[in-house]
């Protein structure tokens, strides 16, 4: 399915969906995303060509306004997810997101995806894999990112989409945008969590994660100023048919609509789903309308992308 066609006709009760790695992993998780009346669409757990434990624990910790996580790409390998899309009726889209520990894993699963005639799904390459050692992550090694996605597009012709971290430099903005406007991407979903934060216990006087000496991604409502600003920044930028999912801070219909001012083509939620569960997308799809209402909006077209500045 091509996320865009599939929003061309997205009413507000479809604009929802899980955030990769929340509710996801497992055959029961994604049975519950599929069967949960209001979302939209649901995601994968970003998966590698093997199953993976992923980190020791504690591995993920809520925050007060927020969570941190460092997971390392915990998932039931490729085999698993492929068996799970044959096996299941789509009652809704489901995004495959890939996740290769290195750029070869990512074009092996590209690959057996563009060789599978029985997946016509819509796939979602998850950027912040690890680039070579002593090199950051794909999406902020710019020509790197660019290798890859001429790689990928040299062979895969069924819809694709990149899952982004965020960028803090406006001139970032510009750059990932050239580099993407090159490509026939169906999506850009932004963002991951905030990369590398860290969280103390003061009075043990300790990390709270174990991993990484307790650097992890931050998520959560503090990061909705940042999802903000890079679904506004990357929009401003992008070809048009390049659509975006907004992901990031989002736990209730305000910030939703927020992200759609912004310019979001549907909205991810991901730390609020996992604390609150999936009662979360009634609730915010509620306060959602009742927002819309309150402004005598009909549908969505009526506001995305239409944020005002101050002139
Ligand atoms: C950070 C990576 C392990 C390279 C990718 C998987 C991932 C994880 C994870 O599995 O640790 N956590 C996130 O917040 N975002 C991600 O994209």
């Amino acid at each position: 399915v091509d996320l865009s066609a599939q929003i061309a006709n997205m009413s507000v009760k479809n604009l929802f969906l899980n955030a990769s790695g929340i509710h996801c992993q497992t055959e029961e998780e994604l049975d519950e995303l599929m069967n949960e009346p209001v979302s939209g669409a649901m995601v994968t757990k970003s998966m590698t060509p093997k199953s993976r434990f992923g980190n020791p624990l504690p591995r993920y910790y809520r925050l007060a306004n927020g969570s941190i996580n460092s997971m390392g790409l915990p998932n039931q390998g490729f085999d698993y997810y492929m068996d799970y899309l044959k096996n299941h009726d789509q009652k809704k889209p489901i995004i495959v997101s890939v996740a290769g520990m290195s750029k070869e894993e990512d074009l092996e699963m590209l690959h057996q995806l563009q060789d599978n005639d029985g997946y016509q799904g819509l796939t979602e390459l998850n950027l912040s894999c690890p680039n070579v050692i002593g090199k950051p992550q794909m999406a902020y090694d710019f020509e790197a990112a660019d290798d890859l996605l001429h790689e990928v597009f040299s062979f895969y012709k069924k819809p694709l989409g990149i899952k982004l971290p965020p960028y803090f430099d406006l001139v970032h903005f510009d750059m990932i945008a050239e580099v993407l406007n090159k490509y026939p991407l169906s999506h850009v979903n932004t963002i991951n969590s905030v990369g590398n934060g860290l969280w103390i216990d003061t009075n043990s006087e300790t990390v709270v994660l174990k991993p990484k000496g307790g650097f992890g991604g931050v998520g959560g409502s503090m990061v909705l100023p940042t999802a903000l600003g890079n679904v506004r920044g990357l929009r401003q930028r992008l070809n048009d048919d390049i659509k975006i999912i907004g992901t990031g801070g989002v736990t209730n219909g305000g910030d939703a609509f927020a992200h759609i001012l912004c310019g979001a083509e549907m909205v991810s939620i991901g730390t609020q789903l996992y604390e609150e569960g999936l009662t979360t997308f009634e609730r915010v799809t509620k306060e959602l309308t009742d927002i819309m209402e309150a402004k005598g909006y009909k549908s969505l077209d009526d506001f995305r992308g239409k944020l005002k500045v101050i002139e």
